[in-house]
């Protein structure tokens, strides 16, 4: 088994990548899709279902574990992988993005990091640069992210500015607190919003960093498709080719065939998830939202060629009654369907590059989906 983090890039079909992470705790088959297991758990699944998947690494976050169980308690418990009993790789994110999005956000200060207060019960917390890297090492994250700020668009120029200009300064500070641990990554997470040459900015500076890997962040946040693709014709030409590219929350499955034909070797999103706890389900010929009625009496299953149970075995009529039920086996039985559909399309994307013609799978795909849900 080795002993270092390796990132092996096999073939490239245009500017698509085949490619490999080779880690102590496993190997990671990119273009890979990350399910996210936010608080220690990808909801409504067993881990061994998501490993059975293909699934060889799972996201957990360090907002959600720093607040609840504690990553002390979770160092002493043992470290997350035995915990939640989850052997391979774990991708943490490093809370920037949480303590926006879900927290009372108290302060943001370059030298202090930030303080805000628990979405759980109103407790502040501080979290540095350095604090943030702590916390994943006692969690024992094998990818680590940066603490970064993630600025919400649309933004104007300075403060884009301003912010990307302090996501640089704790790239380097969490480099620094990381220091040097052979079998484990950190990944630097390039911001820059909407502009060109604040993207230029921030890729080149953290290539200077020489990191073992580099986030695309501050997208999937709002902005329309074709700005995110924009941006990333913009981003990832600055970055080391040797290294792998990972868009955070990202995405829909055409942004993840889009992203791939643009360079992107890892992905993440609560879509699969998130959308199967609320009746929607991703098949090979696009969205079926089961709360609809008109599945109310419609014995076919989603995809009787799946060789996924939840999508082969289960009659729409039954999962909707269990979504406008709002039974617990509705959510799961569409969890197990999408993240199934999910690493599906991940497996394709990677056959269809390694025999060059991802071009063509990508338009079949799209096509397929097009023409809607018989
Ligand atoms: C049903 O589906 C959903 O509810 C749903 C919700 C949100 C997203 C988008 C998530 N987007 C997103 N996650 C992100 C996480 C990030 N983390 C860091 N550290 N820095 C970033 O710059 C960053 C940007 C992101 N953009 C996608 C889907």
């Amino acid at each position: 088994m080795s002993e270092d983090f390796r990132f092996t890039l096999k073939t490239t079909d245009g500017d698509a990548r085949l490619g490999e992470i080779t880690m102590p705790r496993g190997q990671i088959r990119t273009p890979a899709f990350m399910p996210v297991g936010t608080a220690g758990t990808v909801k409504a699944m067993y881990l061994d279902q998501v490993r059975d998947l293909g699934a060889d690494i799972i996201l957990g976050n360090t907002y959600h574990l720093m607040l609840r169980p504690g990553a002390e308690r979770v160092a002493r418990l043992g470290g997350l992988h035995s915990l939640i009993r989850w052997p391979h790789p774990i991708l943490t994110d490093s809370g920037g993005f949480q303590v926006m999005s879900l927290a009372a956000l108290r302060e943001i200060d370059d030298k202090k990091g930030v303080t805000f207060k628990s979405h759980i019960d109103g407790s502040v917390h501080h979290m540095s640069p350095e604090r943030s890297i702590e916390i994943q090492g006692l969690l024992g994250s094998d990818i680590q992210m940066q603490l970064d700020e993630c600025v919400r668009l649309p933004a104007e120029r300075p403060e884009i500015e301003k912010s990307t200009e302090m996501s640089l300064r704790w790239a380097e500070r969490c480099r620094e607190a990381f220091g040097d641990q052979p079998g484990k990554a950190m990944f630097g997470i390039v911001q820059g919003g909407d502009i060109p040459d604040l993207r230029i900015r921030s890729a080149r500076g953290l290539a200077g960093l020489d990191l073992k890997g580099y986030a695309v962040g501050g997208l999937a946040v709002g902005e329309p498709q074709d700005v995110m693709l924009d941006m990333l014709e913009t981003t990832l030409p600055e970055l080391p080719a040797q290294k792998p590219r990972y868009l955070m929350g990202v995405g829909t499955p055409d942004d993840i065939l889009k992203s791939v034909a643009r360079g992107i070797d890892m992905f993440d999103c609560v879509m699969p998830t998130r959308a199967g706890r609320h009746g929607l389900a991703f098949t090979r010929r696009g969205k079926v939202n089961l709360r609809n009625a008109r599945h109310a009496e419609d014995l076919r299953p989603l995809d009787e060629e799946s060789d996924c149970p939840a999508a082969r075995d289960y009659s729409r009529a039954y999962l909707h009654h269990l979504v406008r039920s709002n039974e617990s086996l509705g959510g799961m039985l569409l969890t197990w369907n999408n993240l199934h559909y999910y690493q599906y399309l991940m497996q394709g994307i990677r056959a269809a590059i390694a025999e060059g013609r991802y071009a063509t799978f990508m338009a079949e795909t799209q096509n397929d989906w097009a023409r809607g849900d018989i």
